[in-house]
């Protein structure tokens, strides 16, 4: 089983537009979509689509629009009551796949919300083989909040805790890697370079983030997923780092391709694949998203054709 938590879920609106974006001009889109958004629920529509047991646990306020949207994914979800409604991103993608992403910082949560939010994870996380901590942090939450939440159920559960992947950015990021030692990060090559305080690589991206990632584990994660976008991913563990190259697809909208590349990794995972099919089926899952439009999550109908071609790489730090 895999718990997902999305402490600050988003409604994602997707609009299409058949030009370029001219920004400070008025321009009409071709089309547009809602979706029940935020990482840790593209992350669990992923797995539950592909058949994995999944439960979702995320803060939801009694009237809030996003519920029926969440209802109609048919998610399996433990909604912790608060008041404040979930904020709304903006997606803007034009005809050559490039997007604009406008995201919000979403609704303050009360201090006995925080706490009750804490409490469902812990009790959501029995006999589960992972707990995904993903996204964003409301505006206002302390960004301690993940680093809390490992440490309550590692408390909780002990030998029996499910493993712990975080993927998030920025301070929330910064403080899980300084003390509470995830079992796998999922950053892209901005975050993982905001991580590390370095300018974020612009070229041969594959072979900018392995020593940055490879200096972290295992000592401060046990593993890392960077994912470059079209340039693919790298995986690096205590065994060693491999890279996978993306296939080549006509794009319709990369949001939630990273997310996509979670569940892909995590699915493999528990069934049982080794690194590299978990690195080859994060690739495949992030791909295929990325020739969805809006925030649908892929299935395997949705693959690229072709295989994944993952390679083992020399320890950079050695
Ligand atoms: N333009 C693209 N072409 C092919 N695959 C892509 C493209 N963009 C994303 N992907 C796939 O999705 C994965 C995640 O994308 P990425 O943009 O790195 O995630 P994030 O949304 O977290 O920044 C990539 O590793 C790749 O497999
Ligand atoms: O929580 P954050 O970091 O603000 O991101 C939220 C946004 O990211 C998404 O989860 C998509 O994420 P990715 O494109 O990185 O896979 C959207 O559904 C949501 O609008």
């Amino acid at each position: 089983m895999i718990v997902t938590v999305t402490a600050n879920p988003s409604l994602d609106r997707a609009m299409v537009l058949d030009a370029p974006l001219d920004v400070g001009a008025v321009q009409l889109a071709a089309s547009s979509r809602e979706d029940a958004g935020g990482k840790g629920i593209n992350v669990g529509r992923v797995i539950g689509a592909a058949g994995e047991e999944t439960l979702a646990v995320l803060p939801l306020a009694l009237h809030d629009p996003f519920a029926a949207l969440l209802a109609d994914t048919g998610l399996p979800f433990h909604a912790v009551p608060v008041h404040g409604h979930a904020r709304s991103n903006l997606t803007i993608t034009d005809p050559a796949g490039v997007t604009t992403k406008l995201n919000l910082p979403g609704a303050s949560l009360r201090s006995g919300e925080t706490d009750a939010l804490l409490a469902i994870i812990v009790s959501a996380c029995e006999g589960a083989d992972w707990l995904v901590l993903a996204g964003s942090l409301p505006k206002g939450m302390d960004a301690g909040f993940y680093v809390e939440v490992i440490a309550a159920v590692r408390a909780r559960w002990g030998e029996t805790a499910p493993r712990i992947a975080v993927d998030t950015s920025g301070a929330p990021l910064r403080a899980v890697v300084a003390s509470a030692h995830p079992d796998l990060i999922k950053p892209n090559e901005h975050e993982l370079a905001d991580l590390a305080g370095v300018a974020a690589p612009t070229e041969d991206l594959m072979n900018a983030v392995l020593p940055i990632a490879a200096a972290l584990v295992p000592e401060r994660v046990g593993a890392a997923l960077i994912t470059l976008g079209g340039d693919g991913a790298v995986f690096v563990d205590g065994s060693g780092a491999l890279s996978a190259p993306a296939p080549r697809i006509q794009v319709a909208s990369t949001v939630g391709a990273g997310d996509s590349s979670l569940a892909g990794f995590l699915l493999a995972d528990v069934r049982g694949g080794d690194p590299s099919e978990c690195l080859a089926n994060a690739i495949r899952y992030g791909a295929a998203a990325a020739t969805l439009p809006g925030t649908q999550p892929p299935t395997s109908a949705d693959f690229p054709p072709g295989e994944i071609a993952v390679t083992r790489r020399a320890n950079p730090l050695t």
